[in-house]
């Protein structure tokens, strides 16, 4: 049976959402989502525009600022990437046509994620004891390398230029990987090609999910994702100038302001194995609201799934002994989003 939509509970004009969606006391969003008054902590922002301008000095400084933001936040906002505004204003009209579809229309590229076949148009489907789903419908699909994705039947074949728009994106998305990787390789003391190379190089694989999260009836008992760290070596996150994005923070969540023509690059797991620890993994969560549909667009940038990633040799020694054990990049997602082999894991971490 196909999983229930969210969109389709969202429309019902139901007052309270199902019990599988109300989280336990301890993970519901206490802080309002739109109160962006405060004036504590704020993620970084990062001003790229100097990198292309020859000064040295000026890279220099943007280099550490990623490495900076890379060990305190495991993200940062990314202001003058290089990615052309109507570009991104494109990929978005694209990804919003195809959500603006019927849902009848959506569920031709409906996938089977209760089978681990996530590519295509779906909904979380419990994958812990107690059942709970997230406030989200999205679409997944492979973006890069060229050869790895399958347009023609996993792909939205609506609107006309979804295909030109996002395959010019995933482009512009590959260039700036490499970058941030060049950057985070020359900060721990590597040649600067180091962590690409790590991560399969042309084989560095990019995969978009598109995140849809419907007004919520509810939204101080529910989460659109829940709290997680990303399995990716790198993500980068478009959104709809919705707030609802969340990091944690020394011991609190942080909304992350909406800040026009940012990207925002949060890293992943890989990036903290390889490093020993150097760089973090950040913990981020989704949250929805009754007003307004939120939007995402999430590119993760991963090695291919069989790559064994551990710490890089550099990074061990005496006294940095490893952190983490070395797993092919399956090995990671099977235990991370399919829950597979959770009790050897328990017994051997
Ligand atoms: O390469 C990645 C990195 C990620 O951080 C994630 C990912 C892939 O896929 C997750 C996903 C997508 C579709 C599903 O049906 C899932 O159960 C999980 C994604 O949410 C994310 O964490
Ligand atoms: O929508 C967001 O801001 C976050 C999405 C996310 O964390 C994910 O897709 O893994």
């Amino acid at each position: 049976m196909a999983p229930a939509r969210v969109e389709t509970l969202s429309s019902s004009g139901l007052e309270s959402i199902p019990l599988e969606y109300v989280r336990p006391v301890e993970e519901r969003p206490t802080d309002s989502v739109l109160d962006l008054t405060d004036h504590g902590p704020q993620l970084p922002v990062i001003d790229f525009a100097g990198w292309h301008s020859g000064d040295a000095e000026e890279r220099k400084k943007i280099m550490r600022e990623i490495a900076e933001a890379s060990q305190e936040w495991g993200a940062m906002q990314l202001l003058n990437h290089g990615i052309s505004q109507s570009l991104i204003a494109r990929l978005q009209a694209a990804g919003k046509a195809f959500f603006d579809l019927p849902i009848k229309d959506k569920e031709k590229y409906a996938n089977d994620s209760g089978s681990g076949k996530i590519l295509g148009y779906g909904s979380k489907l419990a994958n812990n004891a107690s059942g709970q789903l997230e406030w989200e419908d999205y679409y997944f699909h492979i973006l890069w390398p060229e050869h790895k994705r399958d347009v023609a039947n996993t792909w939205p074949g609506y609107p006309s230029d979804y295909e030109e728009v996002t395959v010019a994106y995933g482009r512009e998305i590959r260039k700036l990987t490499a970058q941030i990787l060049g950057a985070l390789s020359l900060e721990l003391g590597l040649e600067e090609g180091r962590m690409e190379r790590v991560l399969g190089g042309e084989e560095l694989l990019m995969e978009l999910k598109i995140n849809y999260y419907p007004r919520c009836p509810q939204p101080e008992l529910a989460l659109g994702v829940e709290a997680h760290t990303d399995i990716s070596a790198l993500t980068f996150l478009l959104h709809n100038m919705v707030p609802g994005l969340q990091l944690f923070h020394h011991g609190k969540w942080i909304t992350a302001k909406c800040i026009p023509g940012a990207l925002i690059l949060q890293l992943g797991d890989q990036v903290e194995i390889m490093s020993n620890g150097k760089y973090s993994s950040g913990l981020h969560r989704g949250l929805v609201n009754k007003e307004k549909v939120r939007i995402s667009w999430a590119v993760f940038c991963c090695p291919p799934k069989d790559a064994v990633i551990g710490p890089m040799k550099e990074m061990v020694d005496d006294q940095n002994p490893p952190l983490f054990p070395a797993r092919t990049f399956q090995e990671h997602i099977d235990y991370k989003l399919f829950r597979k082999n959770q009790a050897k894991e328990k017994a051997t971490n």
